[in-house]
């Protein structure tokens, strides 16, 4: 597949001096849904920003499109649809004018037809003379997207669609980005959330404290990230590890209180319950059992000790 997106050496400091952005390297592919995936403050907005042409980047290069996003602003922006965080349009017009005007304001021809296509798409077509007040927090959401894509955009940012909104709105969100990729528009995403990276996305990137720490497919990352792990609150402390448990890779944590046992979920034998077999074997009694996701935090912090293992 050929990039429509190519960064190269893109870095970001404030006037306060701040180094937001540390040299990214990265291609988006065209047609493919690409999530950037970080914690706050890593720089994921800094750097939809640059792209398109909100803020300057310090140094490196961004072509959109083919289009140099300095040198050719136009052509790039053109090329492009943003959907900001906060959501920023006149609660009293009407939804047909403000789409309708957010393509006037690319310079484009108005095409009622393109118009009702794209509210047509998001389900808005029948809301089209409400003003924006009178909508609901999920349709308010999708005008955002039709406003980005009045003007035919061939790439689309999404900057954390789903931020603040109940399960059930983050579902109907997934859905509807995986119809407009349907359409070939490019599709890329911000988000905290590794589930949404999950349901969404054909590759990863992850991003903190201003750098690329990896971009991979979604299915070799979960991987990955699919790990979890197992507390067994004893009934008894325990001095040390027995020896019979070596081959789970357990450790004795909560002053020999609890054994702690991290599981890969993708794997075909997690492990998990030949471990419970052997405590009960061994004859060490439990009180509780629970089982945690690994957060972004500990994946950041496997991934930087990998890094430097490396
Ligand atoms: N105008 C600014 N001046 C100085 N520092 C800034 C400015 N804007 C952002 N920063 C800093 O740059 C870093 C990256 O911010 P950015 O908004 O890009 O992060 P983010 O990954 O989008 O976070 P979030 O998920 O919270 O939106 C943060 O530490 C932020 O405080």
């Amino acid at each position: 597949m050929a990039s429509i997106i190519d960064i190269q050496g893109l870095t970001k400091r404030y006037a306060s001096g701040f180094e937001a952005l540390k040299g990214v390297d990265l291609s988006i592919e065209e047609g493919e849904i690409f999530a950037l995936l970080g914690p706050n403050g890593a720089g994921k907005t800094t750097m939809i920003s640059i792209i398109c042409g909100i803020a300057r980047a310090t140094g490196g290069s961004v072509k959109v499109a083919g289009h140099d996003i300095v040198r050719d602003y136009r052509g790039a922006r053109d090329a492009i649809g943003l959907v900001p965080q906060e959501l920023s349009t006149d609660q009293f017009e009407r939804v047909i004018d403000t789409v309708t005007f957010s393509r006037g304001l690319f310079g484009k021809p108005r095409n009622p037809a393109h118009i009702e296509k794209v509210l047509r798409d998001l389900s808005l077509w029948d809301k089209r003379n409400a003003k924006i007040l009178e909508l609901s927090g999920g349709m308010k959401r999708r005008v955002m997207i039709a406003k980005a894509l009045s003007h035919e955009p061939r790439i689309l940012f999404l900057d954390e669609p789903t931020a603040g909104v109940d399960v059930e709105l983050r579902r109907d969100m997934w859905k509807l980005i995986g119809e407009l990729r349907q359409t070939g528009v490019t599709i890329i995403l911000t988000t905290h959330y590794i589930e949404e990276a999950e349901e969404m996305a054909d590759r990863v990137g992850v991003i903190n404290r201003g750098e690329l720490m990896l971009v991979e497919d979604k299915t070799a990352l979960m991987k990955k990230l699919g790990k979890k792990t197992l507390t067994v609150v004893l009934a008894e402390r325990l001095a040390a590890v027995p020896v019979e448990l070596a081959e789970w890779d357990v450790t004795l944590k909560g002053d020999g209180q609890e054994i702690e046992y991290i599981f890969d979920t993708q794997a075909e034998r997690t492990g998990v319950s030949s471990l419970l077999r052997r405590l009960g074997d061994l004859g060490i009694g439990y009180k509780d059992l629970n089982t945690a996701q690994s957060s972004l935090e500990d994946i950041f912090v496997s991934l930087v000790h990998q890094e430097k293992a490396a």
